[in-house]
């Protein structure tokens, strides 16, 4: 569980991209991990293209997303990365912990409360992400889209889910619907993932 009781031992300055996946891997060791701690190890990287670039793919379609630590089970670590317009659609984050890191460009986050049945959802929020910034949200706080509003830059960002999930609840804002739709990555550690793989579930 991660809540404030854990002691937020000081945090290392300078880090690399795996300096942040190492002191992860230590926070995680322990089962009760601090939110806080955690998110203020994620805003103390320092974004830098040459440690992310290898994950940053690109597709013309919809945005990607890009594994970079499966963290020993207990968190999943990813690169997404959003051409100019592309956005998700209003999803939820499976009773886990999200942590949102702006790499580049920027990232709009729109966020919703949880609809009642058959109402159109409406943004209770929104925010823009600066370099190095860190969102946080989980189920009790709402729902969320994010989206690359830019017309010019592509946005990149870090993710850090705890524990991880495969699939999560997406929304139909007009109606509040909401379906069930597996998530899955484009790339592995920097390998495009085998077609086969990236065939997502029809949606329940
Ligand atoms: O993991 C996803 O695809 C949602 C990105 S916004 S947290
Ligand atoms: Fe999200």
């Amino acid at each position: 569980t991660l809540n404030t009781e854990v002691p937020s031992p000081k945090i290392p300055q300078i880090m690399t991209l795996d300096e942040l996946i190492q002191e992860l891997h230590r926070i995680f060791e322990s089962n009760s991990v601090n939110v806080e701690y955690v998110r203020d190890v994620m805003v103390a990287y320092k974004s830098n293209p040459k440690e992310w670039k290898q994950y940053a793919k690109f597709d013309r379609h919809r945005y990607t997303r890009n594994l970079v630590d499966e963290g020993n089970g207990k968190f999943n670590l990813m690169v997404l990365a959003w051409s100019e317009g592309q956005g998700s659609s209003i999803h939820d984050h499976s009773n886990c912990h999200c942590f949102m890191k702006q790499l580049s460009g920027c990232l709009t986050e729109v966020r919703y409360d949880w609809p009642s049945e058959n109402e159109q959802m409406q943004p209770i929020g929104e925010t823009d992400l600066k370099a190095n910034e860190v969102a946080y949200i989980n189920d009790s706080l709402g729902l969320h889209r994010v989206e690359n509003r830019s017309h010019t830059e592509a946005a990149v960002s870090l993710h850090l889910y705890c524990p991880p999930f495969d699939s999560c609840r997406m929304f139909d804002q007009r109606t509040g619907h909401q379906t069930v739709s597996k998530v899955t990555f484009w790339s592995k550690y920097g390998e495009k993932t085998p077609y086969f793989q990236n065939i997502t579930m029809t949606t329940t």
